[in-house]
């Protein structure tokens, strides 16, 4: 540890003067801000080799990089100005709640669980329901001869396409590719005007890969926004596949809801199992569903920040206490080797130690941050919360939201990981925040 607060103390005294440089290049046009010169991190599981930076949004062939703590201010100065043709500012805001060329952002959902979870069975009953439909399917099979997509009836308005080959090994070309062509021929009218898309991942596949494609990739990340992770979980075969298969268990972690299948059937222990999903990720709501049969409302409801920073219930996003508190109020817990807990702060966290904070996270455990959700008090924007989220190596843009969503205006930051300890991360923010406060004021 003590190596550890050496490195991320003296990245602390070179940071705050990049930073402050970034916004500078940006304005000059075309100059690569400081982020650009850093070392890259090593390669991710996805086989992209990406610089961990986190809080300029990690798309790299975005316009300017932005300088977090002028972000908000920035915005609230534009927001009070008349807009070019003295729209009012709620239409303003309107606009900037659409992606590129003014159009909505479309929602994706992952549908992961293992194999023979009940993935496909729970789609074929979505697309059946009405309030479904305009959906978008993207099945990714494994192997060359897959059947599920056979499997999957349709509407007329609803469609499935399907994906070959492993996501987890393919995932930042091919699946961002086949959105951005699902994208393409929406907008030629050669494919209904789908105003969702499903994936459905392999049973083998690890969904932090998928994730991090939906939250960054530069081609769909302004169009499309990850709405939300649902894991199908077999209450039979469950327990067992939780002993046997690592991936199992990240599946379950990282979902926003959980759905119990085969309950129905001999020899299911649907209490047992609610318990090892309670403790392996205290947050997600537990549904039900026979035989796929559940309403779709249920489940892609998950409140997930979009790109326009809005957010319909932030508290059931972080779903912190839970994650703090747990099922036996223990805090951490672990099974399957992996751990969650929440890290709450009175102090407001400066914009230079947070981001230093996350690039070192993922530099230096990225692999085993399974999924890091933040409510944030920004010192330099104490009225409005950042909300951050990442999946491993790589960082959502942050939302700023207009104003808090309660009293509390702690920063709780929800941490689900493979075997981090809770105290290392508490010692690298402290010793980072406390090398930023002495660069800033050197004074003895
Ligand atoms: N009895 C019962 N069988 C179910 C239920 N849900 C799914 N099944 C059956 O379980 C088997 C596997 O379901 P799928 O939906 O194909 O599972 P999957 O997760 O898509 O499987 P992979 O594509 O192999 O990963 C099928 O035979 C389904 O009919 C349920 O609630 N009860």
């Amino acid at each position: 540890m003590r190596r550890e607060r050496r490195a991320a103390a003296s990245a602390a005294r070179r940071e705050p003067a990049r930073l402050a440089h970034r916004g500078r290049g940006a304005r000059r046009g075309g100059r690569r801000g400081a982020g650009a010169r850093r070392r890259p991190a090593a390669a991710h599981p996805a086989g992209a080799a990406r610089p961990a930076l986190p809080l300029d949004g990690g798309e790299r062939h975005a316009p300017p990089r932005r300088d977090l703590r002028l972000l908000p201010a920035a915005r609230r100065a534009r927001d009070a100005r008349p807009g070019p043709r003295g729209q009012p500012a709620a239409h303003r805001r309107a606009a900037a709640a659409r992606g590129r060329g003014g159009r909505a952002v479309i929602p994706v959902c992952v549908l992961t669980g293992f194999l023979g979870s009940g993935k496909t069975t729970l789609l074929a009953h979505l697309l059946r329901q009405p309030g479904f439909a305009r959906t978008a399917v993207v099945i990714n099979e494994f192997g060359e001869v897959g059947l599920d997509h056979e499997l999957v009836e349709t509407s007329d308005e609803s469609f499935v396409t399907l994906q070959t080959g492993c996501l987890c090994c393919a995932v930042r070309g091919d699946l961002v590719r086949t959105l951005d062509g699902l994208l393409r021929r929406r907008d030629a009218g050669a494919v209904p005007p789908f105003e969702r898309v499903v994936v459905e991942t392999t049973g083998l596949a690890d969904p932090a890969p998928v994730l991090q494609a939906l939250m960054t990739d530069a081609a769909v990340a302004g169009r499309m926004a990850l709405a939300g992770v649902v894991t199908t979980v077999d209450a039979v075969n469950g327990a067992g596949t939780l002993e046997r298969h690592p991936e199992s268990a990240k599946q379950l972690a990282v979902a926003d809801r959980l759905v119990l299948t085969k309950t129905d059937l001999p020899g299911a222990a649907p209490e047992a199992l609610r318990a090892r999903l309670a403790a392996l990720n205290p947050a997600a709501p537990v549904l039900q569903a026979d035989h796929g049969r559940i309403a779709p409302e249920r489940l892609f409801d998950a409140g997930l920040p979009d790109p326009a920073g809005r957010m319909p219930d932030v508290a059931r996003w972080l779903a912190a206490e839970a994650h703090a508190a747990g099922p036996r109020g223990r805090g951490d817990r672990h099974d399957a080797g992996i751990t969650t807990f929440c890290l709450t702060r009175e102090k407001p966290i400066r914009a230079v130690a947070l981001a230093l904070f996350l690039e070192a996270l993922a530099e230096h455990r990225g692999a085993d941050l399974l999924r890091v959700k933040g409510l944030l008090n920004i010192a330099e924007s104490p009225e409005r919360p950042a909300v951050i989220h990442g999946v491993q190596h790589v960082f959502h843009p942050p939302a700023w939201l207009a104003r808090w969503p309660s009293e509390d205006r702690r920063s709780r930051l929800v941490f689900i990981t493979r075997g981090i300890p809770r105290r290392w991360v508490e010692l690298l923010l402290e010793a980072l925040d406390e090398e930023v406060a002495l660069a800033e004021d050197p004074r003895p």
